[in-house]
């Protein structure tokens, strides 16, 4: 069954809703966002959450220091690096599940991606979109066969412009170990829509009526 993140929970109501529906991890953007939610805010949602669902904390070239004082006090399970962090950086977070993103257009840079795979400095590698001047929640696809094309030594997770609408086309051409989404599950940046998630999960998953 494909593991699924939703991510940019900013209230406990939407972190409910998606666990309720089935989500796999919860994604908590602490980077400059659209999507930005404060540690405590944080940690008073997670801290309302079943200890299977994952919580995930996405990153941008942020301080090691800062990383581990943000995830430990706010209980994150992982953490998602989505900018330039190098196999150095990763190594620093041996206590949480690693997924380094990497933003691709139309090929797979793999000479990039093999370091941290070689290294064993990540456990899970997050394909997003390239959309020049934006780190993510862009909302834009890119062509999930050229996943589908290589073998992959870790697990990997399309993200990028997914919707309830092409999930299951992203499944099956991409064969993924999991989808992420941000904006195609909202009502607006920052606020789910539960008609949009529950749809989302159950396409990704085909388990539709
Ligand atoms: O979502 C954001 O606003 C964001 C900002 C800066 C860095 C990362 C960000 N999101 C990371 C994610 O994992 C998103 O789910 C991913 O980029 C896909 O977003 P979308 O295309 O909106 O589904």
């Amino acid at each position: 069954m494909v593991w699924i993140k939703i991510c940019g929970i900013t209230n406990l109501a939407d972190a409910e809703t998606a666990t309720a529906f089935g989500a796999n991890a919860l994604g908590f953007v602490f980077a400059p966002s659209k999507r930005k939610v404060e540690p405590d805010t944080a940690r008073q949602i997670i801290k309302a959450l079943p200890p299977e669902v994952e919580k995930i904390g996405v990153f941008v070239n942020e301080e090691v220091a800062r990383v581990k004082e943000i995830a430990n006090y706010c209980g994150l399970t992982g953490l998602q690096l989505h900018g330039e962090e190098s196999p150095d950086y990763c190594s620093y977070f041996r206590n949480y599940d690693v997924i380094k993103a990497f933003r691709v257009s139309n090929y797979i840079d793999w000479q990039s991606i093999k370091p941290y795979v070689v290294n064993q400095c990540i456990n899970k590698i997050l394909l997003d979109t390239y959309v020049p001047q934006q780190l993510g929640g862009t909302g834009k696809t890119f062509p999930w066969e050229i996943v589908g094309e290589q073998e992959w030594e870790v697990p990997v997770i399309i993200a990028g412009g997914l919707n309830a609408g092409n999930a299951a086309l992203a499944v099956r051409l991409g064969k993924p170990f999991g989808v992420d989404v941000a904006s195609g599950v909202e009502k607006e940046p920052g606020k789910k829509d539960p008609v949009k998630l529950k749809a989302f999960i159950e396409k990704a998953r085909g388990l539709e009526k």
